[in-house]
């Protein structure tokens, strides 16, 4: 049997993650999951982990990985037959070691993007929730201001990319991620880009893809979710 390709793609809030992971999608076909478009999907279905993530996700602070978890890791189990990217989990050394025991990996993306850059970004982010698309106000506006592109209705900006939630959710990413970055270090299979564009990080991450992509088998391939 063909070997399926896993990776996941890590960065703080505002690196670029939902953005590269949508390119890397629609080019190699794999499945793009969000973990943070399953949580905002349980927040609106009111699901228990949904609202105990929410009471987290106002404070600017991370979900507890036992909340974490059990929202991601039976949506993996769904995806067994499939190639995919994971993006934003995990986030602390105790996700990566449950996602571990549960499949291998064979890239992990690390994205890292200067504070100020970061910032920036968020204060122009507009999502359209239904559907978890993503705009900037600068980069890559709607065609009509303040709309979705595809089905008219309006955009929100995020209570957690609001200025006072942001800086605390900056600091802490910083303080749990480092354990995780050195976990697929020590695996080898850590590759970090560094740059305040994504339109000049996404040729890199082209080429290495292209270089562990090809072997997979199409039939293997599929549509992003979105
Ligand atoms: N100015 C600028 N904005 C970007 C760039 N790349 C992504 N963005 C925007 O920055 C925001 C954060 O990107 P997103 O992909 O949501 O990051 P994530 O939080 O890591 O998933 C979004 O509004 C993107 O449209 C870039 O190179 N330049
Ligand atoms: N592994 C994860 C993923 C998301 N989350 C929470 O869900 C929020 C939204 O996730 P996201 O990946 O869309 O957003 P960013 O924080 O990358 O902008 C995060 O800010 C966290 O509060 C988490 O706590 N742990």
């Amino acid at each position: 049997m063909s070997k399926l390709f896993r990776a996941v793609i890590m960065g703080p809030p505002g690196s670029g993650k939902g953005t590269i992971s949508e390119r890397i999608a629609h080019n190699f076909g794999l499945k793009h999951l969000s973990s943070g478009d399953f949580v905002r999907e349980n927040i609106s279905s009111k699901t228990d982990a949904g609202v105990l993530a929410k009471t987290y996700i106002n404070k600017g602070l991370l979900v507890p990985d036992h909340v974490m978890t059990r929202l991601l890791l039976p949506r993996l189990e769904e995806m067994t037959k499939y190639s995919w990217l994971l993006d934003g989990f995990p986030r602390t050394l105790a996700q990566a070691e449950a996602l571990n025991s549960s499949c291998d990996l064979d890239v992990a993306i690390n994205l890292n993007i200067p504070l100020e850059t970061l910032k920036e970004r968020l204060r122009h982010r507009w999502i359209h929730p239904p559907s978890g698309r993503v705009y900037n106000m600068c980069f890559n506006p709607p065609r009509i201001q303040g709309l979705d592109d595809i089905t008219g209705e309006a955009l929100i900006q995020q209570e957690d990319d609001r200025p006072e939630a942001l800086v605390a959710r900056l600091r802490h990413y910083k303080d749990v991620a480092k354990p995780v970055i050195d976990f697929y270090k020590a695996k080898g299979i850590l590759y970090t880009f560094s740059d305040t564009e994504t339109d000049r990080i996404w040729p890199n991450i082209n080429t290495l893809l292209s270089t562990k992509i090809p072997a997979i088998q199409s039939d293997a391939r599929c549509a992003s979710t979105r």
